[in-house]
């Protein structure tokens, strides 16, 4: 078994507490409103989430984020982000600040994982490939994340295009148009009547991942599949079928010539007394009406990172990441919050993979 202890004990404190807070932390029942507006709401928990652990003082990380990765402004931006959606849509920041509330130390520390985790191997891509040729990041299923930023005032070799439904592509859009400094970070075009903010380094694109011909259509129009391009999908395929979410892998790994594909998602557990994919699942279905269709398809990191195959691949759990986390930023960590659940914590991480793939030259 990969995950230690695995006791009904356990189990039961994820059922009553972490599970249920991480994906979903308000907890009416939305069954009618359509599977894209549930789905799409996800990103209301990564924003709250993020937030919580810049509250807290895991994020930036001194050494991975400002020191290797030279992110300046990581709290600001991300303060005037939420602002700035305070002005947009109250009912959007209601629900970020709600969630806030009940952020625990678990969860701070996941997202400090799952986020330290994308940065460090972004910025090494960025770096090897260094700064004289063009590259691209395409963000699918980007939501509020801001990385971005601090990514394309780093590198001005770089094009990023954040993709999401077109829901949270406007909110999006209308934040960073109404907040005068990350306008001005991103060089910001004014949006036409209906469209979407855009620049010459940033493309915002509203689509459905599922629908693969307008997702294809759209990122023709804004990339070159001839320039190295990293994909990043941060908690997304999860919320996709096998089927579609094969697709879509397939399709692009074929499209961009040279390329790299950064993955983080929950998996449910291939051990046969392992409960947590089930009781995820069962939570977020009673709570939310949202499914994880895959959670026990790819419930292992083997089967995850099979999907990429026959590309090269490596695949580590939040666990093993954790694990090799240097002594003076675990120190630094412990000094925020206590944290007295490292089993909960070992059980959870163990149940969060970071896939990382790649393809062609460079
Ligand atoms: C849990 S949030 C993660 C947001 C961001 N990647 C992060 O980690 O902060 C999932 C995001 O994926 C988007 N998403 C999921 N399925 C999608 C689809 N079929 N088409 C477009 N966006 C999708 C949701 O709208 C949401 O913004």
């Amino acid at each position: 078994m990969s995950m230690g202890n695995n006791s009904d004990d356990n189990q039961e404190l994820f059922n009553s507490k972490y599970i249920l807070t991480d994906i979903c932390c308000w907890n009416s029942v939305q069954s009618v409103e359509s599977m894209e507006r549930i789905v799409q709401q996800t990103d209301y928990d990564a924003l709250s989430c993020r937030v919580s652990a810049i509250n807290k003082g895991y994020l930036p990380s001194p050494c991975y984020q400002l020191e290797k990765c030279k992110y300046l402004g990581y709290k600001e931006i991300h303060l005037e982000y939420l602002n700035g959606l305070r002005q947009v849509s109250r009912r959007i920041y209601g629900k970020v600040a709600k969630s806030l509330q009940s952020s625990y130390p678990v969860m701070n520390y996941g997202t400090y994982l799952r986020t330290v985790s994308i940065d460090t191997e972004l910025n090494g891509i960025l770096s090897k490939i260094g700064k004289e040729q063009r590259v691209q990041i395409i963000d699918l299923g980007s939501g509020s994340d801001l990385r971005m930023i601090p990514l394309l005032h780093n590198y001005p070799n770089l094009k990023f295009i954040d993709v999401d439904y077109a829901e949270s592509t406007k909110v999006k859009s209308k934040v960073l148009w109404g907040t005068p400094s990350l306008r001005e970070l991103l060089k910001l075009q004014e949006p036409q009547v209906d469209q979407l903010v855009r620049s010459d380094i940033y493309e915002l694109l509203s689509c459905d991942l599922n629908d693969l011909n307008e997702t294809c259509a759209k990122l023709d129009e804004v990339t070159d599949v001839n320039i190295p391009t990293i994909i990043i999908t941060e908690c997304v395929l999860c919320y996709m079928t096998q089927d579609t979410s094969q697709r879509l892998i397939d399709r692009l790994t074929n499209l961009y010539k040279i390329g790299y594909w950064i993955s983080y998602d929950p998996i449910g557990g291939a051990h046969e007394n392992d409960r947590f994919g089930t009781i995820m699942q069962a939570n977020l279905r009673d709570s939310r009406s949202l499914e994880m269709p895959t959670l026990m398809i790819f419930n292992s990191k083997e089967k995850y990172a099979d999907r990429f195959s026959p590309l090269e691949t490596s695949i580590q759990n939040m666990w093993e990441i954790f694990s090799r986390i240097p002594q003076d930023e675990i120190k630094r960590l412990k000094s925020l919050q206590f944290l007295d659940e490292l089993e909960e914590l070992k059980i959870m991480q163990t149940h969060y993979v970071f896939c990382k793939v790649h393809w062609g030259d460079v």
